[in-house]
């Protein structure tokens, strides 16, 4: 595939403060990538310089070949064929919905499109994002996942070669959440724009990108599909972030694993050499066991200290002399708050 956006050795300090701290990344014509990460990571940094917002201190963003800044010369913002969601939808109130959608079209780049291939553009992105029947609302008569949707159509009306989303959906409720990755993923075939997503929620990330990209203090922990990342972490960080895994200390003595505290031992499964060399052993809450306690089952001995009902699961936590460990089990397990229970990790684990 065509390599399009491509991301070189990129730096940025903000005073003392390095936001990124050299990253490197190549994004591929049509990929859907996330970026994903805690508060402070550098996320929203590296998305603004991508934009043209903000200039690097070092490194090159290219795009198919051009470049877009190289911490010298920077191609100005309405010359990167663009488009941007934010948080914050930024409609204004006195302008309906087919203006709003109109209005990138008015730019001075797109002074030679032909009106009637304008309206076009205009009623194809309407049509794509649900909006047709309110054409004529103003932002106040509509309701928060419909101006999403608005914003959504401004983004992708002039055909961007990048779409550009920071916690796009982060201001709606649960549900409406649920319904618009939906949408935005519907968006992404139909167009077939490279999308690069900002967001700190991991199910968001896993749910609707080609690949995702981890962040931690403005340096790239890893970068794999949503199925590399969530089975096989290749830090702490990312096994604690994305899978909730639980990092077992103990001692590894080539393929067995000897559990600190325990008289217990674990075979290797796939478990990454950076867990390896630490000495620790990352489990997922679904890859333990509680049974009731019993001292003649060899595995990890502890006391519930919280339950929540989930539906389909129970979530416990587990408290483990001086460890708490996260443990999903199905919703018929019936073990009460306080009860004594024993921990076993599950034969068919991956890690
Ligand atoms: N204009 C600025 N001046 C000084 N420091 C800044 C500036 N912008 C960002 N930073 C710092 O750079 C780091 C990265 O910030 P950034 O906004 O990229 O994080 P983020 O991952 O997007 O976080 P969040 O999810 O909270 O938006 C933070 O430590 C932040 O305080």
């Amino acid at each position: 595939m065509e390599m399009s956006l491509i991301i070189n050795n990129l730096t940025k300090e903000f005073g003392k403060t390095r936001a990124l701290d050299n990253i490197s990344v190549e994004i591929n014509n049509g990929e859907f990538i996330a970026i994903l990460g805690p508060s402070g990571c550098g996320k929203t940094t590296l998305l603004r310089i991508i934009a043209g917002f903000l200039e690097p201190t070092n490194g090159v963003v290219k795009m198919d070949g051009r470049i877009y800044s190289d911490g010298e010369a920077s191609l100005p913002i309405e010359d990167r064929n663009l488009g941007m969601v934010f948080q914050s939808f930024a409609l204004w109130p006195h302008m309906n919905v087919r203006e709003h959608i109109e209005f990138p079209l008015k730019s001075k780049r797109n002074k030679a499109v032909a009106e009637d291939i304008k309206k076009d553009l205009v009623n194809k992105a309407m049509e794509s994002t649900g909006l047709k029947k309110l054409a004529y609302r103003l932002p106040g008569e509509l309701s928060g996942g419909q101006r999403q949707r608005v914003a959504l159509a401004r983004a992708i009306v002039s055909k961007p070669d990048i779409l550009l989303m920071d916690e796009p959906l982060s201001s709606l409720d649960a549900e409406l959440k649920v319904n618009m990755r939906k949408e935005i993923q519907d968006i992404h075939r139909m167009t077939g724009t490279t999308i690069v997503y900002v967001t700190h929620d991991q199910s968001e990330a896993l749910a609707m990108a080609d690949r995702v990209i981890i962040m931690k203090d403005g340096k790239i922990e890893q970068i794999g599909t949503p199925e590399e990342i969530y089975e096989k972490p290749k830090t702490e960080f990312a096994a604690v972030f994305v899978s909730k895994c639980n990092i077992i200390k103990g001692e590894w003595k080539d393929d067995i694993f000897y559990l600190r505290n325990y008289d217990v031992t674990y075979k290797r499964c796939d478990v990454d050499r950076y867990f390896i060399e630490k000495n620790l052993y990352p489990i997922r809450p679904e890859g333990l066991e509680i049974i009731k306690f019993n001292s003649k089952v060899k595995g990890i001995q502890g006391t519930i200290i919280n339950k929540q009902y989930n539906g389909r699961e129970i979530h416990y936590t587990v408290q483990c002399k001086e460890d708490n460990y996260i443990v999903y089990t199905e919703a018929n397990k019936c073990i009460e708050l306080g009860e004594k229970v024993t921990l076993i990790k599950k034969e068919e684990t991956i890690n």
